[in-house]
């Protein structure tokens, strides 16, 4: 099922009638249970199309809909919840207190405030003021803030920023989760390693245009970037494996040289006409970054 629909979506600011726009006919659709990484520098419209989703802002053209609901209809609103990059919370309130006064407003029991700080790993720091947690725990508090409603599409403006590593693998793990039932998440990041392991596709928008869209494998295959090809040589056959590779280059050693993604079974051959000399050897594809840098030079 479709829980997101964005349709030529365009924005241009109040004063900013002419010059590029903030966003210009992005089109995207995200099913239920995917998991969506929206990429792009600063000042690329990442903010500005999660606000138009949430109804925050009016998009100049476009449709949005959400689970077959306009956008801003009090049903979309209800399907769908936001955690930004820095939820501001009261100090002084305890998590259980926090949550209960937010349940209240959107009009549920304040019962179930338990279930959801156990639900993002909290139910050890329900009685604690706010103003004593670390920041992976107020992430974690406006997660479950997020929570509430049981929403059917989730949009996390750079949830992990300034998590440790731990913190964020946690964070991940829960987001696996939701979106396992169902839910439906869009993301922003510029930790390009994580959105790599963890979302289903990737959105990269540059100066407010889209320019690609797809899988991992989606964007590597459109990318057509070289693998980099890395050996380890058997002791004492450095140079005579060296002399069956001319291409590659000595790199702390291990002798390393790049492919075109068409040749990688060609290289294989190779290889394996050189066990003799090869003790280990490691094709790795473009990463996320690399990707990333040369799509955004491309749109520059
Ligand atoms: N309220 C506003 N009025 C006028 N221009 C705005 C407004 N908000 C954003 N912009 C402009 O729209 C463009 C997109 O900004 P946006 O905040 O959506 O980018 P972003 O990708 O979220 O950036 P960042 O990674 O820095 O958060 C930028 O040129 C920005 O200056």
């Amino acid at each position: 099922m479709t829980l997101l629909t964005l349709s030529h979506l365009t924005k241009r600011y109040d004063g900013h009638a002419t010059g590029p726009a903030a966003l210009a006919d992005v089109s995207l659709t995200i099913a239920a249970g995917e998991r969506v990484a929206l990429l792009g520098h600063n000042g690329a419209g990442k903010s500005t199309l999660m606000k138009c989703v949430l109804g925050l802002i009016a998009p100049s053209s476009g449709e949005i809909a959400i689970a077959g609901h306009a956008q801003g209809s009090p049903v979309a609103r209800a399907l769908s919840s936001y955690l930004p990059e820095s939820a501001a919370f009261h100090p002084a309130l305890t998590g259980r207190e926090q949550i209960r006064h937010f349940l209240r407003l959107r009009g549920e029991a304040a019962s179930k405030a338990d279930g959801l700080l156990d639900r993002v790993g909290l139910q050890g720091a329900a009685g604690r003021r706010i103003g004593t947690y670390s920041k992976g725990m107020r992430q974690r508090i406006g997660l479950a803030q997020a929570l509430i409603g049981a929403p059917r599409l989730m949009v996390l403006d750079e949830p992990t920023s300034g998590l440790d590593p731990i913190s964020r693998r946690e964070f991940y793990d829960i987001l696996d989760e939701l979106a396992e039932n169902g839910t439906a998440i869009l993301l922003s990041s510029h930790a390009l390693s994580e959105v790599e392991a963890r979302t289903d596709r990737i959105v990269i928008l540059s100066k407010g245009q889209q320019v690609t869209e797809g899988t991992l494998n989606d964007l590597r295959r459109h990318a057509a970037l070289p693998l980099t090809v890395s050996m380890i040589p058997r002791l004492g056959k450095c140079a005579s494996l060296a002399n069956a590779f001319p291409e590659a280059q000595e790199e702390h050693g291990a002798l390393v040289f790049s492919c075109a993604p068409d040749d990688k079974g060609q290289v294989l051959e190779r290889l394996a006409a050189n066990t003799e000399r090869v003790a280990d050897f490691d094709i790795h594809p473009p990463s996320l970054d690399d990707i990333y840098a040369h799509i955004s030079r491309r749109a520059a």
